[in-house]
């Protein structure tokens, strides 16, 4: 028998086409052997070649979902992912300071890779306002990242002062992903709570299977946090895992497919210290 075990909540939307979404994150979780729970936000009609349409889950059901969890498991960490709108943000950021889920993961969705928005605009000041406050670590894009600091991010000087400005609007830590860059290498920017800075990076994929890549890789830094794993360490093997999966690719669809969840940790990352 193997008893209690680390158990997980994401908070996000749903995508039918199983890559990204609710399904990525539980799929991770399965992955690195915590129990996955989820609280849909919202729903999308969507596969490999994009988002078709997309619904959001009324808010009284939402509230009803974290009671549901809150009255019979014990949360270790959540993540969440797609949001909506402004006042599901709320709603979610409401709950969230009701129940205690543990350090919350915040992958501040905003644009799918085919273009569809996952997010509506005015929703970005309530994430800043409600959402930020309550994240132990925050994982941007760098276009997410420019949206919530209004600066333009194309040098490391410029990457680090970002982190510090999201660090100050209240997330403890803070990843600025570079998967959007160019080069040889993918390369993500971390500022930790007590002002440290390092980068993890990997070589760059040639690949069109990079659906989900972000919800993966922020899942899995949500099942090591209940695992209890520190967090550099968590980071460290999110990156081994995200890199895994995409390395180890998986034929899924005709468009941008998903990643492999089944995949071994990658032994391919650097560590170096500072940017
Ligand atoms: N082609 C690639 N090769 C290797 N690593 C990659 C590649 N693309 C992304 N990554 C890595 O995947 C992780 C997720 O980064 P990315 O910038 O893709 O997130 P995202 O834009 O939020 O993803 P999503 O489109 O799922 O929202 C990061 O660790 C990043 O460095
Ligand atoms: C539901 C959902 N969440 C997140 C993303 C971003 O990968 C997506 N494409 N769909």
């Amino acid at each position: 028998m193997r008893g209690q075990v680390p158990q997980t909540v994401t908070i996000a939307g749903s995508d039918s086409g199983g890559g990204a979404g609710v399904q990525a994150d539980l799929k991770t979780f399965q992955a690195r052997e915590v129990f996955g729970t989820s609280i849909f936000v919202a729903l999308t009609a969507q596969n490999t070649k994009g988002v078709q349409q997309s619904l959001p889950v009324p808010r009284s059901f939402i509230e009803a979902q974290f009671a549901s969890l809150a009255d019979d498991f014990h949360i270790h960490a959540a993540k969440t992912g797609m949001l909506y709108d402004q006042e599901h943000v709320q709603t979610v950021a409401d709950c969230y300071q009701k129940h205690s889920f543990g350090p919350l993961t915040v992958d501040p969705v905003m644009i799918a890779k085919g273009g569809h928005s996952l997010l509506k605009e005015e929703a970005i000041q309530t994430i800043k306002k409600e959402l930020l406050p309550q994240t132990y670590v925050l994982t941007p894009n760098l276009p997410e990242a420019e949206v919530l600091t209004g600066l333009k991010i194309k040098t490391k000087q410029e990457v680090k002062k970002a982190a510090t400005t999201l660090q100050e609007m209240g997330a403890k830590n803070v990843i600025i992903k570079g998967g959007h860059l160019e080069g040889k290498e993918a390369t993500d920017f971390v500022l930790m709570e007590d002002s440290s800075i390092f980068q993890l990076s990997a070589p760059r994929i040639q690949s069109k299977n990079t659906h989900g890549t972000g919800d993966t890789f922020s899942s899995c830094i949500t099942a090591e946090l209940a695992k209890k794993k520190p967090f550099k360490e968590a980071v460290f093997t999110a990156k081994a895992f995200i890199q895994g999966a995409i390395e180890e690719q998986i034929i899924v669809g005709s468009g941008h497919g998903p990643t492999n969840h089944w995949a071994k940790l990658s032994k391919n990352i650097t560590v170096k210290e500072g940017f």
